[in-house]
């Protein structure tokens, strides 16, 4: 078990330390108890624990008091984060507590450091066959990682190629005492009837169905990791006129299936989630194929696509705006518009647009477009709408840009013009 575990943790980064995500339940424990075997035999970085308190079950604590003990007894040291894991409306609580986990297990670690998760082959299988029963795709199937980036670090699951009953072996064999979450044993859990009911009998059937589905799981990693591949150049080629953008014209030239992957792939950079395949196809049909003078956008939760002219863009969702926002401004201080999201820097006033705030009076006006606003622009006085059109400002933007005012004067649309 040692060696086994010494050769799955040889290609991992250098880092500053370890940080094992312990439970209390028994691959946890498994997993700190052999690294702490481990260390005493080999170089290993410092180690150190950290366990989540959910809060949500009544034996929170218990499990708590339990990691302490473990801790304590091997001269570890263990961080204990509570946090507050109860699901957002529409949330799966199994979902909520684990981003919150994850979220809590990132913000303890440090620059470079390694969380190890105690992940086994049977999780692994686990994951792929509920990947496969929601439909996905490679990404999905090729399930979790040996090792990715993580918070201000990594995560790697050293035991991800280990059978659960060598951890059971392993367990027994050094006596180890552990905590059973009673939650396992509920079946409206997708998970939980998986491992309970279905994977024995297909088991019995199939008795090597974990190694074997964990085997399609790493080729589907590598057929993902090729199709990452070949969005990456595909990008290359239909880059949009402005960063971060893409060419309609580049995407259409490319056959239905490297379309697909090139959007995937441009929305993972982009650490939007991902959209369903009917989704996707709306994106294709809808605002790629639209007349050059249309506004389409395609939205699903967390993010949205829109073109402008050529570009196509990714967005978080935009928050909506009042067109009837005034605010006063006096340039000797900054004025923060948290619902634009945006600071007004009295500096730049004068640097980019030659407004001296000591020679001001009264305080500068500061609204949205209305419609229908002039501006002086390079001696002529030009319609705003025209500027936008010229300097190929989409749409949805315009109507989001502070505009700002002396006396009646329109003197700057903020960051543009
Ligand atoms: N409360 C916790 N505190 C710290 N680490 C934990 C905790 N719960 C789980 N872990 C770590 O995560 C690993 C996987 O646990 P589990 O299978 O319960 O997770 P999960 O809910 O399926 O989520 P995921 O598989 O995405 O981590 C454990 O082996 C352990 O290393």
């Amino acid at each position: 078990m040692l060696d086994t575990l010494a050769a799955a943790l040889e290609p991992l980064p250098p880092a500053p330390r370890w940080l094992i995500g312990l439970s209390g339940g028994l691959d946890s424990h498994v997993l700190l108890h052999s690294l702490h075997a481990l260390s005493k035999i080999r170089t290993l970085p410092p180690l150190a624990a950290v366990h989540v308190h959910h809060g949500l079950n009544p034996q929170a604590d218990h499990w708590q008091a339990h990691c302490i003990s473990l801790c304590h007894d091997l001269d570890i040291p263990l961080t204990v984060q509570a946090v507050d894991a109860r699901p957002a409306t529409g949330e799966s609580p199994e979902a909520a507590a684990r981003s919150a986990r994850y979220r809590a297990i990132a913000h303890v670690m440090q620059s470079g450091e390694i969380l190890l998760t105690a992940h086994h082959r049977r999780d692994q299988a686990e994951t792929l066959l509920l990947q496969l029963l929601r439909g996905a795709g490679p990404a999905g199937l090729a399930a979790m990682p040996r090792l990715k980036p993580f918070g201000p670090g990594w995560q790697a699951r050293p035991v991800l190629d280990l059978d659960r009953d060598r951890l059971v072996a392993y367990a027994q064999e050094a006596a180890l005492r552990w905590v059973e979450d009673d939650s396992n044993a509920d079946l409206r859990f997708d998970r939980n009837g998986l491992r309970q009911v279905i994977m024995p009998q297909l088991r019995q059937r199939w008795p090597s169905l974990d190694a074997t589905v964990s085997r399609a799981a790493l080729l589907q990693a590598e057929a993902q990791d090729l199709l990452a591949e070949r969005a990456r150049e595909d990008l290359e080629l239909v880059r949009g006129s402005v960063p971060g953008t893409l060419s309609v014209a580049g995407l259409t030239r490319l056959r239905r299936p490297r379309l697909r992957n090139a959007l995937r792939g441009w929305l993972q950079d982009k650490g939007l989630p991902m959209p369903g395949r009917v989704r996707l196809e709306s994106v294709i049909e809808q605002v790629l194929k639209a007349g050059p003078d249309a506004s389409p956008r395609v939205a699903w939760a967390g993010a949205e696509v829109r073109r402008y002219r050529d570009d196509l863009y990714a967005l978080e969702p935009l928050v909506p705006v009042d067109r009837g926002w005034v605010w006063q401004w006096t340039p000797t201080a900054p004025l923060t518009l948290p619902e634009l999201g945006i600071t007004l820097d009295p500096a730049l006033l004068q640097s980019q647009w030659g407004v001296n705030p000591s020679t001001l009076t009264t305080p500068l006006r500061v609204c949205l477009r209305q419609g229908g606003e002039v501006m002086r622009w390079r001696g002529q006085t030009r319609l705003l709408k025209k500027l936008f059109q010229e300097a190929g400002i989409p749409p949805w933007i315009r109507d989001r840009l502070p505009l700002v005012y002396v006396d009646e004067q329109l003197v700057a649309v903020w960051g543009i013009l």
